[in-house]
């Protein structure tokens, strides 16, 4: 296990916004790496997080926070009603998670030189939308899939879809299992039990990435067992600096190296009741 120090989100470095909120078909590295804000459409506080993207990309945040807060108001999304704090405890801290991520899926790719035009990625439990990296969006409640497809339809996104299922229902069907480059997920369960939900999903060589707290340490060594038995190894444990209100966050990376076992993932439930 190596320990990152170097991935730092400060203002003005490039940065890839999470594709709900971008709206592109593929990443490119023009785009990851020399987006340049012009113009501020965000509310101050939360200027420094987004400073370094396009005015395009700054709007469709805008679009999708203003999106959120109204759904909101009729539906449980999120315990943060204000704006100021969806952009900082939710937006910062998910693009926080992008510098590691590329970096890493640049260095590991070997195809193009390491480009990343159309790579595949899953959110597993995407909840209202965070990070909502490319391009499958997989959340298990309904009215949370609603409010996905609509923020979607709204930020006028053609690359991204909503996949209303279970991850352990997902990861056994065909048209699912190890099909992506990248499968992310923030916020959804420990890791040993979100190991089981999302390396099934991973492409052998693929990456699982974790958006873990300040201090994951303990839970990344209670998951060593069930990465091991899902085939996958730790690559990297990241510190971010987010701009969020908890500062530092941590992105903690695995490689696929092998199959995972067709038991795994279990049904639905059983992850979380007796985990690896
Ligand atoms: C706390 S929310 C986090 C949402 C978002 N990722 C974020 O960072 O704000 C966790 C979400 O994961 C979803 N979820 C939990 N277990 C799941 C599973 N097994 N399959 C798919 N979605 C799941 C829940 O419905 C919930 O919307």
């Amino acid at each position: 296990m190596s320990l990152c120090c170097c991935c730092s989100t400060a203002t003005g470095r490039g940065v890839l916004l999470p594709s709900l909120l971008l709206g592109r078909r593929h990443w490119t590295g023009h785009h990851l790496l020399n987006l340049r804000a012009t113009t501020t459409v965000v509310s101050s506080s939360s200027a420094a997080a987004t400073s370094s993207l396009s005015p395009p990309q700054q709007r469709q945040i805008t679009v999708y926070v203003d999106t959120l807060l109204e759904w909101n108001q009729r539906m449980n999304l999120t315990a943060v009603t204000d704006e100021a704090e969806v952009m900082a405890r939710h937006v910062a801290d998910s693009l926080a998670m992008l510098p590691p991520l590329e970096r890493v899926y640049r260095g590991r790719s070997t195809s193009a030189g390491g480009a990343i035009d159309g790579v595949r990625l899953i959110d597993v439990g995407s909840g209202a939308g965070l990070p909502g990296w490319k391009f499958t969006l997989l959340e298990s409640m309904r009215k949370r899939c609603t409010f996905l497809e609509h923020a979607v339809e709204a930020m006028n996104l053609s690359n991204v879809d909503v996949v209303c299922d279970r991850a352990e229902k997902v990861g056994q069907s065909l048209d699912f299992r190890e099909s992506y480059d990248i499968v992310a997920a923030r916020a959804v369960a420990e890791l040993k039990v979100l190991a089981e939900y999302c390396i099934p999903l991973v492409r052998i060589g693929g990456l699982f990435i974790a958006a873990k707290g300040h201090d994951p340490h303990e839970e990344v060594r209670n998951a060593e067992g069930a990465i091991k038995k899902l085939g996958a190894s730790m690559l990297e444990l990241c510190n971010v600096e987010s701009m969020g209100p908890h500062g530092q966050r941590t992105a903690v990376l695995y490689v696929k190296e092998r199959a995972t076992p067709k038991k795994y993932p279990r049904l639905p439930g059983t992850p979380s009741k007796a985990p690896l």
